[in-house]
């Protein structure tokens, strides 16, 4: 019994395993492995077009692979032979899909809705709250996310950082596991990207969710993450600590991208 706790302690939040992809015959992921584990903040770089984003696509199932498996704490999203996968069924994919949450670039608030309802509709759709449970829970965030006088406002009333805000709220609220971030600080000013980073650093500290962010901005990465992914094409090409990553990276591929001496070899 106390093995089987070990192991089931042991395994990957996130595991990605021998992933294939190609877009209209173009390969952007070739038998792609990586394992992130419970809690951990990984940050993912590399030149545009990549692959960052379509890894996020993935395991929100936005997109599928070609090959290859991915699992959720060992629950395997895909089913079928290794080079014909498809995704489980539905009703299968639901439990392991639900924890997992996103936040997308421009927010992807719904417009017509006010703050609390942004928050709180999510939930009810996903059957996890009735109303009046769902709004409470949609206040507690707000007030998490320091906007709690902001719950009748409109999306459009808000500033860049206060709607960033409320999409990072909306997606806690349906409590994932897993949070996936597209860009979260491109569309806001400097001071407004500090305060993300404070935010994201005290979710983490709360609730301990995994969380894969994929970013343009060093800085932001280098605070905001345990650990760092290059992508080349579709690989990973360097693996490490920000502080390894950032001054001294072994792949001449990110040397270049940081703007580092290439090292002959
Ligand atoms: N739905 C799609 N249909 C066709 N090609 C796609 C699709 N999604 C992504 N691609 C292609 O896959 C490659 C990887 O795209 P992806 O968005 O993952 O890159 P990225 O590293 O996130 O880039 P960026 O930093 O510019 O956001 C690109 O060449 C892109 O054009």
């Amino acid at each position: 019994m106390i093995i089987m706790e070990q192991i089931a302690a042991s395994r990957p939040m996130i595991q990605i395993s021998d992933v294939s992809k190609a877009f209209n015959g173009i390969s952007v992921l070739d038998g792609l492995n990586l394992e992130i584990p419970i809690g951990q903040k990984v940050a993912l770089l590399g030149p545009s077009g990549s692959g960052k984003t379509t890894i996020l696509r993935l395991l929100m199932t936005l997109e599928t692979i070609d090959a290859g498996q991915v699992r959720i704490e060992g629950v395997p999203m895909y089913e079928g032979a290794p080079d014909t996968r498809r995704l489980l069924p539905e009703g299968q994919l639901r439990a392991v899909r639900s924890r997992i949450g996103m936040v997308f670039q421009h927010f992807g608030l719904f417009p017509h809705l006010n703050v609390l309802n942004n928050i709180a509709l999510p939930q009810i759709l996903n059957g996890q709250a009735g109303k009046t449970e769902a709004e409470n829970r949609a206040h507690e965030l707000l007030q998490m996310v320091g906007l709690g006088e902001k719950a009748y406002l409109l999306p459009d009333q808000l500033s860049g950082g206060q709607k960033q805000r409320v999409a990072i709220a909306r997606a806690l609220a349906l409590q994932p596991d897993i949070l996936l971030f597209d860009e979260p600080t491109s569309a806001l000013d400097p001071q407004r990207v500090s305060e993300v980073l404070d935010l994201l650093n005290m979710i983490c500290r709360k609730t301990g969710t995994t969380m894969l962010l994929v970013t343009h901005e060093m800085e932001f990465a280098r605070q905001f993450a345990d650990r760092i992914l290059f992508f080349d094409h579709g690989q990973i090409v360097e693996d490490g600590a920000p502080d390894v990553v950032f001054t001294n990276p072994k792949d001449n591929r990110t040397r270049a991208f940081l703007g580092l001496p290439v090292i002959d070899v």
